[in-house]
Parts: structure tokens; C-alpha cells; sequence
């Protein structure tokens, strides 16, 4: 960290930490901490010993590689997220096995969502919303690279979610703050901060609260997050929510050596993560039930929709593609696409009101009699392996297939084959007898010159892979 901290911050700091605050300061000229959270739909086995305290899939590594050239990354096997934002999980662990709802009101990137389609309980959807259009596309990348299907992902305002009355059994708002828990990993956050803005956040995160409230059904959990210090965007928050609503605290088990600070603001907990007592970057969060309000009666016949059950012959198309008979199969407008059965009728609701970007996953495109696999197919378990025949890439021929270059690996027979990576599915390629054609979306491609790590270095950066 280069840039000088602003002196108000400095003071407040001070003020707040007393006699710890020498270890605060000294933190923040440490590098900064790298970690993973694996995905254990594609990865069942551990990373390294080191894993984050607080999440059973979260690990540590000793030096940050260079992602961007790990199939693994591209496949969804893991997500690059900070250890401190995995604390989620302990709240997840407060639920009971029932199925659930969940909005992640504040979604992109996605470290949250991912995590969180991890940790539902069989059977329950994730609405994931982004109200940043272009922020939204990014969420949609990888929670398809996830390959959850029970996940609709959308592109609203938080006031578009008040019509679901008492919807969501559970709600999360990971807050835009002013970040000051990021100074150790983003000098544009030193210099993008003033007390002013403190403030103007703590506005805003008490009016994405207000606009959302209404969706969260009685008895429901709201998760309140920030990756800042300040009391204003936390426990002042809490203090207002407390007024502003009928809430009950919900405490969480936190262990001495994990080093979190746990505070209180009007009776309800708060969970403080600073950088010289937790292993991570700087966080808050927050656990309250909801007491009062309407639960939603979902209306089971709704005209117009964009959504419409697949033909018996659009289903022939597709058969045996799938590894799981909970799916139903939808077509919008030529794409085939899968979706949990049991949540067709919310579908159908919240597209009503709610930009969606995608729903499910989609499976296939409409093609004359047949249907063209779809990338996030290979990308998701419900894809059943051994119907495609398969081809095992190397690491190079991986990293071309990434970058969308031409692979011409060995084939018996022509057709569509499922390209893997050691054993992970990485997208689709159609032998055509004399090349292949690959429909990995253009979007995606590893975009950076890859020619020297061809010619020799990309063994080097392998070994520094989270799992090698
Ligand atoms: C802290 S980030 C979310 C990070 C994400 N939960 C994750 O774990 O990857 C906050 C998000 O809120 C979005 N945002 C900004 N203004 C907002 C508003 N007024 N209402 C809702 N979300 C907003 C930002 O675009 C940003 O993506």
C-alpha cells in the first residue's frame, strides 16, 4: 500500500481500536491474502492444509498465481474470493435442511452467489440480482461456470423485489460501501474515500434495505454485509434497521483463534473482521430474523409468459442428456433450457416483473431437427457424462481450446464431443473430419497473448495452481 491512509480515516481508526490500532496500521502494508473456495460438484478433494477457518471449501495460498491461465478457473472449479466474505457460510449453517429462497440482492461479481448455490439445501432456488447491467453479465458468467441449475439471475433496482411480498425465506445484502476494508488490496479505494462518502453509503445501504424488506417473508433471514470499518455503514445500520423493522438477532458460533470482533448495536450481533486479528481483508457482517409482514401466495396460472413447457418432441431431442430427472425442460424462443421442475410457477412470476438474464441452464439451441449442445451444459452436473463421447485435452491444447484457437486433438468418430481437462469438462468442439468447431462463447475467451506460456512457461505457472 503506497498511498498515504486520509488523515480523518486515520483519527477515526484510532478512536475505535485505541492501543490496537499500531497492529491495524502495520497490517495494512502487508500483501494482502489470496484464497480460493472450491466447487465440490466438479472437486472433491482438499487444496493444501491451510484451509479458512470459517468455510469447509475455503483455502489459503502461499503466493496469488496467474489465474487466468488455469483451465480449472474457466470450468468453475473454484472461485478466487477474499477468506473474510466466506464467513457467509456460518450463517448458511444456521438453516435447517428445508428448502429455501434466497436473493443475493447485491450479486456481482458473484463470490456471494457461488458460495451460496454451494451451501443451499437441496431443493431451494437462488435468485441472484445485479442492478448494474453490465456487472449483471459478469454475474451471469460465473454462476453459469458454476453450473448450479437452480439459480435465476437478474438485472434489477432493489425497489423492483418490494412486489414479492414476503417471497424469500432468506435475503442477502453484501452492500456497495466505501471499502475501506480494501485498502490493503485496491489503492483506488484510499483515494476514492472521504468522510462524505461514508455517509452517503450509509444512505444508500439504509434505502436498498427499505426497498427489500417487503420480500422477505416473516420468520425470514436477512444477512447484512459490508467490506468497510466504519460504524456508520455497520452497527449504525443495525440501530436503524432495529427501528426501522420488527427484527430479532440472530447469533453466530464464532472460535476464539478465528480472531473476529463481535460487537452489538441495539441488541442484535455483529461479526468484524480486521486485518492484524483474521487472516483476511477487512468485513462486517450481520444476522437478523424477520418478525412481521406477509408471506406470498405465488399466483399458479399466469398469462403471457415467456417461458413455455418444451414439446414431447423438442424433450426427444435432448434425451439422456441430462443426469437428473428434477428438470423441466423450457423453450424460450428456440433455446432449450433446464430448470427445476418444482419452480417453474416462480419463474414464470418473477419474470413478470423482474430483467432476467438467465434462468437455469440452458441446454441446447434449436437447430432444424436437432439441437447444438449449449456451453453452460458442460459446464453443469446435470450434464450426464457418457453420453457425448469425450476428449481428455492437455494443459496447452486446454489453453488454446480457451483462447478459442483451432485444436485438431484425436478423434474416432465426428460429431459433438465433450473436451475435458482432467476430467473436467471445459466445452463443447464438433469434429468435422478435417477440423474441429467450437462453440466456447466468444466473450469468455482467455483474451491476453498466450505465446510465450506455449513455448515453454506455462509448466512454470502450473505449479503454482490452487490444485495441481
Ligand atoms: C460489495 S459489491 C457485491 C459483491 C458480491 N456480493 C460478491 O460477493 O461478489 C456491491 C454490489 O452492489 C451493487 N450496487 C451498487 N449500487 C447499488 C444499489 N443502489 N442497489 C443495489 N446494488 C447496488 C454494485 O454494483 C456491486 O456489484
Amino acid at each position: 500500500m503506497a498511498t498515504l491512509l486520509p488523515e480523518s480515516f486515520t483519527q477515526r481508526m484510532q478512536a475505535q481500536l485505541g492501543n490496537e490500532f499500531e497492529a491495524f496500521q502495520q497490517s495494512l502494508s502487508d500483501a494482502a491474502v489470496s484464497s480460493v473456495r472450491i466447487n465440490t460438484t466438479k472437486f472433491s478433494g482438499s487444496v493444501n492444509d491451510n484451509q479458512v477457518p470459517w468455510s469447509k471449501t475455503g483455502f489459503y495460498l502461499e503466493e496469488r498465481p496467474f489465474y487466468t491461465l488455469d483451465p480449472f478457473l474457466h470450468a468453475g472449479v473454484y472461485y478466487v474470493q477474499e477468506a473474510s466474505s466466506m464467513f457467509l457460510e456460518q450463517a448458511f449453517q444456521q438453516l435447517s435442511n428445508e428448502p429455501v429462497k434466497v436473493l443475493d440482492l447485491c450479486g456481482a461479481p458473484g463470490g456471494k452467489s457461488t458460495h451460496i448455490a454451494s451451501l443451499l439445501p437441496e431443493n431451494s432456488l437462488l435468485v441472484s440480482n445485479e442492478v448494474i447491467r453490465s456487472r449483471a453479465v459478469i454475474l451471469s458468467e460465473n454462476l453459469k461456470k458454476w453450473g448450479n441449475p437452480s439459480v435465476v439471475v437478474t438485472n434489477n433496482d432493489p425497489k423492483d423485489f418490494a412486489s414479492f411480498k414476503g417471497f424469500f425465506d432468506v435475503i442477502v445484502v453484501d452492500a456497495p460501501c466505501s471499502g475501506e476494508g480494501l485498502f490493503r488490496r485496491d489503492e483506488n479505494a484510499i483515494t476514492e474515500w472521504s468522510p462524505e462518502n461514508t455517509q452517503h453509503c450509509a444512505q444508500r445501504q439504509q434505502r436498498i434495505l427499505a426497498d427489500v424488506w417487503p420480500a422477505l417473508k416473516p420468520g425470514g433471514i436477512l444477512i447484512y454485509s459490508t467490506c468497510t470499518y466504519n460504524p456508520g455503514e455497520n452497527e449504525e445500520n443495525l440501530k436503524w434497521l432495529n427501528e426501522f423493522a420488527d427484527v430479532e438477532n440472530i447469533s453466530l458460533p464464532v472460535k476464539a483463534e478465528w480472531g473476529v470482533t463481535e460487537t452489538e448495536a441495539a441488541g442484535l450481533s455483529g461479526y468484524r473482521f480486521y486485518p492484524h486479528k483474521t487472516k483476511g481483508e477487512g468485513f462486517f457482517m450481520a444476522v437478523v430474523r424477520k418478525l412481521d409482514g406477509e408471506t406470498a401466495r405465488i399466483p399458479r396460472k399466469i398469462k403471457g409468459t415467456a417461458f413455455t413447457t418444451a414439446s414431447r418432441n423438442e424433450k426427444a431431442l435432448i434425451e439422456n442428456w441430462l443426469s437428473s430427472d428434477e428438470m423441466e425442460l423450457l423453450n424460450l424462443n428456440g433455446t432449450l433450457l433446464s430448470f427445476p421442475g418444482r419452480y417453474t410457477a416462480e419463474l414464470t412470476w418473477l419474470q413478470q416483473s423482474l430483467r432476467i438474464v438467465h434462468a437455469g441452464i440452458k441446454t441446447g439451441e434449436l437447430k432444424k431437427k436437432e439441437v447444438l449442445p449449449a456451453h453452460e451444459l458442460a459446464l453443469s452436473p446435470i450434464l450426464n457424462r457418457g453420453k457425448f463421447p469425450e476428449i481428455e485435452l492437455s494443459l496447452d491444447e486446454a489453453i488454446r481450446f480457451l483462447h478459442r484457437d483451432d485444436i485438431r486433438p484425436e478423434a474416432k468418430e465426428r460429431g459433438w464431443h465433450l473436451l475435458t481437462y482432467r476430467d473436467v469438462p471445459l466445452g463443447w468442439a464438433k469434429n468435422l473430419g478435417n477440423r474441429f468447431n467450437s462453440n466456447y462463447p466468444k466473450e469468455w475467451r482467455i483474451r491476453m497473448d498466450i505465446t510465450e506460456y506455449l513455448a515453454g512457461k506455462l509448466d512454470e505457472e502450473k505449479a503454482k495452481f490452487p490444485i495441481r
